[in-house]
């Protein structure tokens, strides 16, 4: 794998607000602008945690920075308002700085104003520029307006200011031909008069040639500099300026032939540039005139959920493996092309692997390592490249492994929540999570096995050399190349005796290495390392990006730490026997979210029927419930997030998103707006995260129920940000159901006990050869290789303090309707599944007094057999008698006692009072019955009141949002 460089991070815009929300954007403002080096973003970085200023500058910062908002607050809303800026992508410092240089440079240079200060500036500034300082307060103007109202237009802003650039030099050189050419000898006065000591510099030279060169240089650049500024590409130059005319000459574009088609012959598209027809919006105004984002989700193409180099430089890397030195395939050799000889292959790893050497030494470690090549470039001269001669190089003396530098530290981030009531959030410092050991690249014992491997080989004819290896923290895997018209199962075909040779069960062969002409033979090490979350976490790989919801996986074989985004997954299945690392893997992802994101980026759903494994993480504010040790519950929590996202899917298609990241730009860009009439205040919405411990015991109380809920949540929850992480050590097919497999893409298969469970978790063997305690096979969605990884392991004392310091930022807000405390006492067993036809036929048979099995089965639309199942229940329960033949039952509840019998039944406490609930229930149940209507009216009716109450919570309890009801009520719609 070749050296990984690494790009500057993108850093996505979030809602924060206030002051902390400023340094934020400033912060990352610095991260979008880095330059592209490893190293550029470790300066940028650590630039964000600048020691404290003194308390003047910060005094004087502040004033200036409050004086550029009321400013900026006034330019926006000039004209065509653009008022909805947020707050973090604002530069009304620097904007306000561009105005107060452009009016003091006015002042004395179009108003006159004198002083020794004005003067002494006035010298310099038109000693520099000569007449184009009349020009200068204008371009200022124009660039701080740019900068008030189009911040977040990084390009747009740097094309103008290039352009102005451009047009500054182009301006003085003008001017100093037409200033008639003075020289410095004649004086400075002779230079203000003309273009400045810049028109000398930039005319003089090319006036020796001749003065009409300066002209038409000067006068092109000057041109071209103005379609920089007003962005013309050459191509629109006509319409623009017929565009021009017609605006000056007041011939109104829209009633031009009343047909925008007709005008195509002005504009090559016809559309965009049309008069935008206000979208006529459902909910609120636009303050833009549409919805409009600058880029959605869905214009990203090959999304990835692991984080690397890029897909696009494997996919490239792939194609040059296959075609490069190494490449022995048929179909990558031309016809007529001489095939490399395995001495020429050698030379040319052993010349990568120095190069790799030279660009090496990544500060984080990120770099996975090249394969250790085992031969040495006399060798090649000698021509010996078979299985004796990588015998002996197996014995070139150990490299020594330098030790690693410290790791950089990732800067603390500190937020403004906003969904918490305005709290401010620092996350969590990188060096709560300790450095791991320090990774070795090569030891004797893997020399041992190169000489094992070499020798099995030489005794089975196998005509094939051991060419390197690369060394992870659990395996080594050694890659064995083939000479020509060897069989690759010849190799494949000693399995048994490589295992019997190497002194281990767990080898494993794959054929091919992804992306190599080579075999790569996976043994264990006898030394194995540990992967520290803190070190994935602090990897260039993490460093990346800044999405809250990616957490560090471990290391794979070549040494390179594996990151991956849990959105983009967008569902995982974690599965592996008993002690094979599923807990401590969970344990991970949680710390790395705990780390990575606020409370307003991601909320979790913890469920831990094991009862153990999670507590630690009991009252972080991440939680939205609890977390959830009954599974009975946790069935109800998971039909909850179910509600949760139909309420997403309502916003997003009301207001015309189709990604809840989308819909978040949106509402911070100002763009969402709720209806007119209401008081709801929309808030971006977190990622939700479910995490299940342990499958098995979920479907094993409520088996249909948690299948339907997670299916249906795991077809539709990505475009709303909801997620699920399954994990069990039970991967049997009852467990994770075919439905349910069909519908979580990415797996984590740590050690299985059979090559049946290894199926059931990758539809492919493998898991079974896993050596246990963190070693797993990474199948991310679309991948369709696994790729083996030693998880990352977090200790418990790490996590602790992790969880105290969130725990000591804010409290936990819980939800009570996730998994309702109320219902103490369990629903009897006999009824199982059918309490809520029980609810309905209790209802009809007590309401209409009249004990009927076949009213039963016509009300209700059930069968004769559940009808009469239905009538035993209420028997059992004393709601009707004894059956009397042919004649209905007699009814022994009055219908004012209707609703205890129904609490009974839901395993409730009988209610005090009648509840009103059930009493309005029973009235539709009168007048639907009155009706000849039919019970299913019934339950119309109460979805109808559930709909409708989504529809009006908002000003249901007449908060403004402002207080904790109202911040609340922001980020969830249902149950109220
Ligand atoms: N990534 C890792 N690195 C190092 N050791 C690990 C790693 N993961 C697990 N282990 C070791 O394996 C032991 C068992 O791991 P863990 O409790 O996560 O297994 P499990 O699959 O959750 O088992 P169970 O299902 O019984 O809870 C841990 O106590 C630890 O010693």
């Amino acid at each position: 794998m070749a050296t990984r460089t690494s790009p500057a991070p993108k850093r996505t815009p979030s809602a924060k607000s206030g002051t902390s929300g400023g340094r934020g954007g400033s912060a990352a403002s610095k991260s979008a602008r880095g330059g592209a080096s490893g190293g550029t973003a470790r300066t940028r970085q650590l630039a964000a945690v600048e020691p404290r200023q003194p308390w003047l500058l910060r005094v004087i910062g502040g004033a200036w920075l409050g004086i550029g908002h009321l400013v900026g607050g006034g330019v926006r809303r000039i004209g065509h308002d653009v008022s909805g800026l947020a707050p973090e992508e604002r530069r009304d410092g620097a904007a306000l700085f561009n105005l107060a240089l452009a009016v003091f440079i006015a002042t004395f240079a179009w108003w006159g104003l004198r002083g020794w200060f004005p003067d002494t500036v006035y010298a310099v500034v038109n000693g520099t520029f000569g007449w184009m300082s009349l020009v200068l307060p204008l371009m200022l103007f124009v660039c701080a307006v740019r900068l008030f109202r189009r911040p977040d237009d990084g390009r747009g802003n740097n094309r103008v200011g290039i352009g102005f650039l451009i047009m500054t030099f182009a301006g003085c050189g003008l001017a100093h031909v037409i200033g008639g050419q003075p020289t410095v000898a004649q004086g400075f006065d002779g230079l203000r008069q003309a273009g400045g000591m810049l028109g000398f510099l930039a005319a003089s030279p090319l006036a020796a040639i001749h003065s009409a060169v300066p002209v038409a240089l000067y006068g092109l650049l000057a041109f071209v500099s103005l379609l920089i500024v007003t962005a013309t590409p050459f191509s629109a130059i006509p319409r623009r300026l017929r565009a021009a005319y017609e605006h000056l000459m007041g011939i109104d574009l829209q009633d031009h032939d009343g047909d925008v088609h007709d005008r195509s012959y002005l504009y090559e598209n016809a559309a965009a540039a049309a008069p935008k027809k206000k979208r006529k919006r459902l909910f609120g105004k636009d303050p833009e005139g549409d919805g409009r984002l600058e880029g959605y989700v869905g214009d990203e193409a090959f999304e990835h959920a692991v984080i690397d180099d890029d897909a696009a430089a494997a996919q490239s890397g792939n194609s040059a493996g296959n075609s490069g030195p190494s490449g022995q395939g048929a179909a990558a050799v031309a016809p007529g092309v001489r095939r490399p000889t395995q001495a020429e292959i050698a030379v040319e790893k052993i010349k990568a692997a120095q190069g790799l050497g030279s660009k090496g030494g990544d500060a984080d470690g990120d770099n996975a390592t090249e394969a250790i090549p085992l031969v040495t470039p006399g060798m090649v001269a000698a021509g010996s490249l078979n299985p004796a001669g990588a015998a002996a190089a197996a014995h070139v003396p150990s490299k020594p492994v330098a030790p690693a530098p410290p790791p950089t530290p990732i800067p603390q981030r500190t937020e403004q929540l906003s969904l918490a009531g305005d709290v401010t959030y620092t996350l969590p410092s990188s060096d709560m999570l300790t450095p791991g050991s320090i990774p070795k690249e090569r030891t004797e014992a893997n020399d041992a096995v190169v000489a094992a491997l070499t020798d099995t080989m030489t005794q089975f004819n196998v005509d094939a050399s051991v060419t390197g290896f690369s060394r992870g923290p659990t395996v080594t895997r050694y890659e064995i190349e083939l000479a020509p018209g060897t069989k690759v199962e010849r190799v494949t075909a000693l399995s048994k005796n490589i295992s019997y040779a190497v002194a281990s069960s767990d080898v494993r062969i794959l054929s091919p290495i992804p992306g190599k002409s080579a075999i790569g033979i996976e043994i264990p090490n006898t030394d194995r390392e540990t992967v520290s979350l803190g070190d994935v976490l602090r990897s260039q790989n993490a460093r990346r990006t800044d999405h809250p919801m990616v957490m560090g996986v471990g290391k794979d074989v070549e040494g390179g730490y594996v990151v991956a985004n849990l959105a983009k997954m967008p569902h995982l299945l974690v599965a592996g026997a008993t002690g094979a690392g599923k807990s401590s893997f969970v344990n991970s992802m949680i710390t790395s979210i705990l780390m990575r994101a606020t409370p307003d980026e991601v909320r979790m759903v913890m469920v831990d029927p094991k009862r153990v494994e999670l507590t630690a993480y009991e009252g972080v504010p991440h939680l939205i419930t609890p977390i959830i040790t009954n599974p009975k519950k946790a069935a109800e929590a998971l039909q909850w997030v179910v509600r949760e996202m139909d309420a997403r899917y309502d916003d997003l298609a009301n207001y015309g998103f189709k990604h809840i990241d989308d819909f978040n730009k949106a509402v911070r860009a100002g763009k969402v707006h709720p209806p007119v009439d209401s008081k709801r205040v929309i808030r971006p919405y977190p990622y939700l995260l479910v995490i299940v411990d342990e499958l098995a015991d979920l479907m094993m109380v409520a088996p249909r129920d948690v299948e339907d809920s997670i299916v249906r949540i795991t077809q539709l929850a990505r475009a709303a940000g909801i997620h699920l992480v399954l994990a069990t050590q039970r991967p049997s097919v009852d467990v994770v159901t075919g439905l349910i497999k069909a519908n979580v893409p990415s797996r984590m298969a740590f050690a299985t006990s059979s090559v049946t469970d290894s199926r059931v978790v990758l539809d492919q063997p493998g898991a079974e050869k896993l050596i246990g305690q963190g070693d797993a096979l990474f199948l991310p969605m679309g991948a369709s290789k696994a790729m083996r990884v030693q998880g990352a392991w977090v200790t418990e004392s790490e996590i602790h303090k992790v969880v105290e310091h969130v725990k000591g930022q804010l409290k936990a807000d819980y939800r009570d309707d996730v998994a309702p405390e109320a219902q103490k006492k369990q629903i009897d067993d006999d009824i199982g599944d059918d309490l809520e036809v029980l609810l309905q036929a209790t209802e009809l048979v007590v309401t209409t007094q009249f004990g009927s099995t076949s009213m039963l089965q016509r009300k209700l639309r059930v069968g004769f057999a559940k009808a009469g199942r239905l009538m035993d229940l209420l028997e059992s329960r004393g709601v009707v008698g004894p059956s009397e033949g042919s004649k209905a039952r007699d009814v022994l509840v009055k219908p004012d006692d209707l609703a205890a019998v129904l609490a009974a039944m839901k395993g409730q406490e009988a209610p005090a009072a009648p509840d009103s609930q059930t009493a309005a229930l029973s009235d539709n149940a009168n007048a639907n019955i009155a009706q000849g209507g039919y019970a299913e009216d019934l339950v119309a009716a109460d979805l109808d009141n559930r709909t409708q109450n989504v529809e009006y919570y908002d000003g249901a309890d007449g908060s403004s949002g402002d207080d904790e009801d109202g911040s609340e009520d922001a980020w969830s719609l249902t149950g109220r």
